[in-house]
């Protein structure tokens, strides 16, 4: 650890030495934390990083994306791959390759769940929010569900135990509590070795001026350097190593807070291994022109995501002859890798990823020592994007997916619009009730007469009824007509491990 006087000098040489303006009023424990914090700052990286914040910062405000529209093109339908526009027979034959690779114990996933999820306003993870389904489980309850329910399909389709391992990025503010979680709930039934936790890297927000924010009075303003740190975090920790040791070749790279998310989607790996694909995003079709969700479009020529904090508005509004979004290929954060390709990126691309450049509210500490919380933007955070790596890739490919069945991200508080734990449950719940009716259940009322299917639940609006799959029964709707078939249920329905031996028996 350096000392005092060492760390002044270092910071005296690259403008920012009134980080220690509060240093004799600190106790020894704050004192020594803030060096080793000070310790760990790459002097030369911390100056480039305040000047290239503060230059995209300032060219943010001139416009840079006016270039970018003049490039940008939509992905041609027919590079899209469609679970809509494809027959069942081939659908099948993607899953049942999926499948197979699953039990080959090929197949993981990787969590990215580093951000701080501000939107939402919870202080904790996440992953560790429950939207208030029946059975309370949380985020992570129902995805490790998941994988636990795809392991079983592939093992009982060929015969072989197999392992999908779960590696889970968080960061400084989310890795205790998600360790924590994890192991009050016993891995939610997983085998803790095979759920592998790793930490991303965190960079300084640095003030319009160029210098850095204290948080606390010894303690620099720091935010995590955005889902696309993935990259140097696999470097950072060996993740890469930890897969060839598995024998894992196929990743499923996906976000936090899609309460459908399809966990090691057999469809979708089974897709991308037979186009040969190293890289994939999976797409919805953008539901209006201002929905947040980046778009996947070629930009000269190349495949890439625009954000939707960064696209013309204009772009965002375009229609076709049939008033059609122009660009609609909405980004749903559910990415394929093969292991290759995240080991061509770790060894060659890994200081030519872009750098994004958000303005944002970052609580300091004022001249006098006081917290400051502000209302308007005061510092520069610097991010780099999951997708931004696709330019990179050799065979890139597109996979679009039905919303209804997997995509409601939670992103808000209640009281917001939309993507709120309210709409996430009903997604969930109405999508269970389509399940349960296409296995052939009748709901009853309280009164015990039948009631009527509704098929299209809007999410402005309860499912008809409750009903509750658990993932270890179903991981898309399979297996259920032997449960459901003709039967009559009175709701609230939690179709779980006892609920199903009894139907059984019935
Ligand atoms: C950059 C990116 O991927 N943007 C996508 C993200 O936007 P959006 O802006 O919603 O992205 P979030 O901020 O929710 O982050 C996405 C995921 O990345 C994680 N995370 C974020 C920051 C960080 O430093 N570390 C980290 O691991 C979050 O925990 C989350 O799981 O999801 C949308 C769909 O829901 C997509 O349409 C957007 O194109």
């Amino acid at each position: 650890m350096i000392t005092f006087e060492e760390a002044k000098t270092r910071l005296e040489l690259v403008g920012q030495s009134h980080l220690l303006r509060f240093w004799p009023e600190l106790n020894e424990e704050e004192k020594s934390l803030f060096l080793a914090e000070l310790s760990e700052v790459n002097m030369e990286e911390l100056e480039d990083h305040c000047r290239g914040a503060t230059k995209a910062a300032f060219g943010q405000e001139t416009s840079p994306r006016d270039g970018l529209h003049l490039e940008m093109e939509p992905v041609p339908p027919e590079f899209i791959g469609s679970v809509k526009r494809s027959d069942k027979n081939t659908l099948d034959d993607w899953e049942n390759e999926g499948i197979f690779q699953i039990s080959e114990n090929k197949v993981a996933v990787l969590l990215l769940a580093g951000g701080q999820g501000t939107r939402l306003g919870v202080p904790y993870p996440k992953g560790m929010y429950s939207v208030g389904l029946p059975s309370k489980k949380t985020l992570y309850h129902i995805q490790a569900e998941r994988i636990r329910k795809v392991q079983e399909l592939a093992a009982g389709k060929h015969g072989s135990k197999c392992t999908v391992p779960w590696y889970i990025m968080t960061s400084e503010f989310t890795l205790d509590p998600t360790e924590k979680f994890f192991r009050e709930n016993h891995h939610f039934g997983l085998d803790p070795s095979n759920v592998v936790m790793f930490e991303q890297r965190m960079v300084p927000a640095v003030g319009f001026n160029g210098k850095l924010l204290l948080e606390q009075r010894g303690k620099i303003a720091m935010a995590p350097d955005g889902n696309g740190g993935l990259y140097r975090a696999l470097v950072d920790n060996q993740v890469l190593e930890d897969m060839e040791r598995r024998g894992v070749e196929y990743l499923h790279v996906y976000c936090v807070d899609n309460i459908l998310v399809k966990m090691a989607d057999p469809t979708f790996i089974g897709f991308c291994v037979r186009k040969g694909a190293d890289c994939g995003a999976k797409v919805v079709e953008k539901a209006y022109p201002e929905e947040p969700v980046g778009v996947v479009c070629q930009v000269g020529g190349v495949y890439q995501v625009v954000e939707y904090s960064e696209i013309l508005p204009e772009m965002a509004k375009l229609r076709g002859p049939a008033g059609e979004l122009v660009y609609s290929a909405g980004n749903i954060c559910n990415h394929f890798f093969t292991r290759d390709f995240l080991r061509t990126i770790s060894q060659h691309f890994l200081g030519e990823l872009k750098q994004h450049v958000a303005l944002k509210k970052v609580p300091f500490v004022d001249e006098d020592g006081n917290l400051v919380k502000p209302n308007k933007s005061n510092g520069i955070k610097m991010e780099k994007y999951v997708f931004d790596v696709f330019q990179f890739s050799k065979k890139f490919v597109v996979f679009e997916v039905l919303r209804d069945e997997e995509f409601s991200p939670l992103k808000n508080a209640d009281g917001a619009p939309l993507d709120t734990p309210t709409t996430a449950r009903r997604s969930l719940l109405a999508q269970h009730y389509r399940w349960a009716l296409a296995a052939g259940a009748t709901f009853l009322d309280q009164q015990g007469m039948p009631l009527p299917p509704k098929l299209r639940p809007v999410q402005d609006e309860d499912p008809p009824t409750v009903c509750e799959i658990s993932p270890l029964i179903s991981y898309f709707g399979e297996g259920l007509e032997q449960l459901l078939r003709d039967k009559a249920i009175t709701p609230p329905f939690i179709l779980d491990d006892v609920a199903a031996e009894k139907l059984l028996k019935n």
